[in-house]
């Protein structure tokens, strides 16, 4: 009897927070470093969906930097990355095209599905359905500047930058209970593709639907330190210059600064939470103490 009134109890703690987010938009970044095995990522799916079952309206951005490089490889391509970017010719291109939005933005929207039934199911999207991301290519002069880098003198060829978020598309697929799920791949002049890193379009996502909170999921606890201690509220004002120090590297440099855009846009809440442990999105959504780091303005 104690072990169900136990149960009971851990259910009703949940209700101020469904209640607070009961219709509001998270956004989640779903990254490749965190698609870590089998048993992760249906714990990833199954979190997502309890969200769309307690009434939170639900958009997944996905990654899969980790998964392009491998595949590179295995066609005797090399990976090359400036800033946390990668550079991306014609043939890259085509590999990051078949990477995220074939095989991972089709197993995500796949394993979500094994776990729902109608109405609710996740619709798997790139940037160049329905023009959902339109892009062009990133402006590296004012992208490495703001971050305090030096501006690299390379081409980084595909690599773009969201222009607009075709919001109706998503508002119509969230207003009947669909998951968005969508790879970061964009559209610009003449139906190009662009290879968007998936931080930064989750971020514009978040800002174009006035998101309630976007939630990263990479592979460390949040962000560190210089001693490598875990920051648990990181200021925004702080980042450029632990990015100009070099405490911030790689693959967390596009993360911080999606972040600050996102809060500077108005959304309301910011977090980088630990995909390698289960269940990490319920640990932060439904208690006080969250965990990771949460990034505020
Ligand atoms: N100060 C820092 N704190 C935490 N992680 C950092 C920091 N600087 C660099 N990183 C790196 O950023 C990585 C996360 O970025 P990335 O590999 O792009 O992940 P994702 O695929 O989730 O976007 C971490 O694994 C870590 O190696
Ligand atoms: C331009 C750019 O760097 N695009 C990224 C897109 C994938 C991505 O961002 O994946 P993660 O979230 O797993 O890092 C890339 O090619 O790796």
């Amino acid at each position: 009897m104690q072990t169900l009134l136990d149960r009971a109890k851990i259910l009703q703690s949940a209700l101020p927070y469904i209640r607070e987010f009961y219709g509001k938009v998270f956004v989640i970044k779903y990254g490749g470093s965190a698609m870590i095995n089998e048993q992760l990522r249906d714990s990833f799916a199954r979190d997502v969906v309890l969200l769309a079952y307690v009434g939170i309206k639900v958009v997944v951005v996905h990654g899969g930097g980790p998964q392009i490089s491998q595949t590179l490889e295995k066609f005797g391509l090399k990976a090359h990355f400036v800033g946390g970017v990668r550079k991306t010719d014609a043939e890259t291109m085509h590999v990051v095209e078949m990477v995220l939005s074939g095989d991972i933005n089709k197993d995500i929207v796949a394993l979500i599905n094994t776990h729902t039934k109608k109405p609710i199911y996740a619709v798997g999207l790139s940037g160049r359905d329905g023009e959902l991301l339109r892009a062009k290519k990133l402006d590296k002069e004012s992208y490495f500047k703001e971050l305090g880098l030096e501006v690299p003198e390379e081409d980084l060829g595909f690599v773009g930058e969201v222009e607009e978020v075709n919001v109706e598309l998503l508002q119509a697929l969230l207003e009947r209970n669909y998951i968005p799920v969508i790879a970061p791949v964009g559209v610009g002049e003449g139906g190009q593709a662009y290879n968007i890193n998936a931080d930064l379009c989750a971020s514009k996502i978040a800002q174009a639907l006035k998101a309630e909170k976007v939630i990263f999921l990479t592979d460390t606890e949040g962000v560190k330190d210089k001693d490598g201690s875990l920051i648990s509220t990181l200021h925004a004002r702080d980042i450029p210059r632990l990015i100009s120090e070099g405490v911030v590297k790689g693959g967390m440099i596009p993360k911080l600064k999606s972040c600050m855009s996102a809060l500077k846009e108005g959304v309301k809440k910011v977090h980088i939470i630990d995909g390698r442990v289960p269940h990490s999105i319920l640990l932060e959504v439904f208690t006080d103490e969250g965990i990771g780091t949460q990034i505020v303005p």
